[in-house]
């Protein structure tokens, strides 16, 4: 496949909704005991995955058909500390191995080991041309887990430095001081596709339907948001719903009335 081919696995209409369920080589992940019931559970709602090698290995059936994208780092928050940064541990060829669409490895702009990680970015993004496997860069100020940096500025900036370091899809964390319509700053100063992480889950269906809404009608291409969904009381419900304001243009309000409906 092209590069481009490989990108449009996870886009319908320039828009996307992607599960990552890659958290267990960051983060303790009660509700992703198993990943494949969970695969098969939200499947007819998303557009792709974000998976570690472990699960690429085993891909289900459910997965056909759908973009998957490769974690390429590690980072284990219990032994290294919140905001110890990542290592990237796999690349470009172990994603061609398990027949991935992309790679995603975490970028930390004003992280301690920031030298180390713009490295391993570039050589990620370097080697992707070799087999045209396109790269979604996780841009987070400072850190995982370090949302009190993930200010509107700094979130800005670091969604250009993926773009300006050559990643083809950007991902990053909705700024905690954005009011509706600032997110359009990030996306108007990124010239790749920007989509939105999740975070930690807020157990709340109308704030985070409103984060969706306010971040796709000031330019997001689409998400990539995992607890909110698989630590929710309906994974398939709430990703309908968050579908519903990617790909149908519903309001928050809509879709969190959708939520009530009956899954098929
Ligand atoms: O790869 C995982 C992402 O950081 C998004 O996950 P999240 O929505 O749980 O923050």
């Amino acid at each position: 496949m092209t590069r481009q081919e490989n990108l449009e696995a996870f886009f319908r209409n320039g828009r996307t909704v992607i599960l990552p369920i890659d958290h267990g080589c960051a983060i303790p992940v009660p509700g992703l005991e198993n990943p494949f019931d969970m695969i098969d559970s939200v499947s007819p709602y998303v557009d792709g995955y974000v998976i570690n090698l472990g699960v690429a290995m085993r891909a289900s059936d459910s997965m056909a058909g759908k973009g998957i994208c490769l974690r390429t780092d590690v980072y284990n928050v219990r032994t290294e500390g919140e905001g110890a940064g990542s290592i990237n541990v796999y690349g470009i060829e172990e994603a061609e191995m398990v027949g991935a669409n992309a790679v995603m490895n975490m970028l930390y702009p004003g992280g301690f080991n920031e030298r180390i990680n713009f490295q391993e970015v570039a050589d990620l993004i370097r080697t992707s041309f070799d087999l045209d496997i396109p790269t979604i860069i996780e841009a987070l100020p400072v850190g995982l887990g370090q949302s009190q940096h993930y200010t509107l500025e700094k979130v800005q900036f670091a969604a250009r430095l993926a773009a300006e370091l050559g990643s083809d899809v950007v991902k990053v964390p909705y700024p905690i001081d954005a009011k509706p319509g600032d997110f359009r700053r990030v996306t108007d100063s990124c010239f790749t596709p920007v989509i939105v992480l999740g975070g930690a889950a807020m157990n709340d269906d109308a704030s985070l339907l409103k984060m969706v809404e306010d971040a796709m009608d000031a330019g997001a291409a689409g998400i990539a948001i995992g607890r909110n969904v698989w630590q929710h009381r309906s994974p398939a419900a709430i990703a309908r719903s968050l579908a519903a304001i990617v790909h149908e243009e519903a309001s928050a309000l809509e879709a969190l009335a959708l939520l009530k409906e009956p899954l098929r």
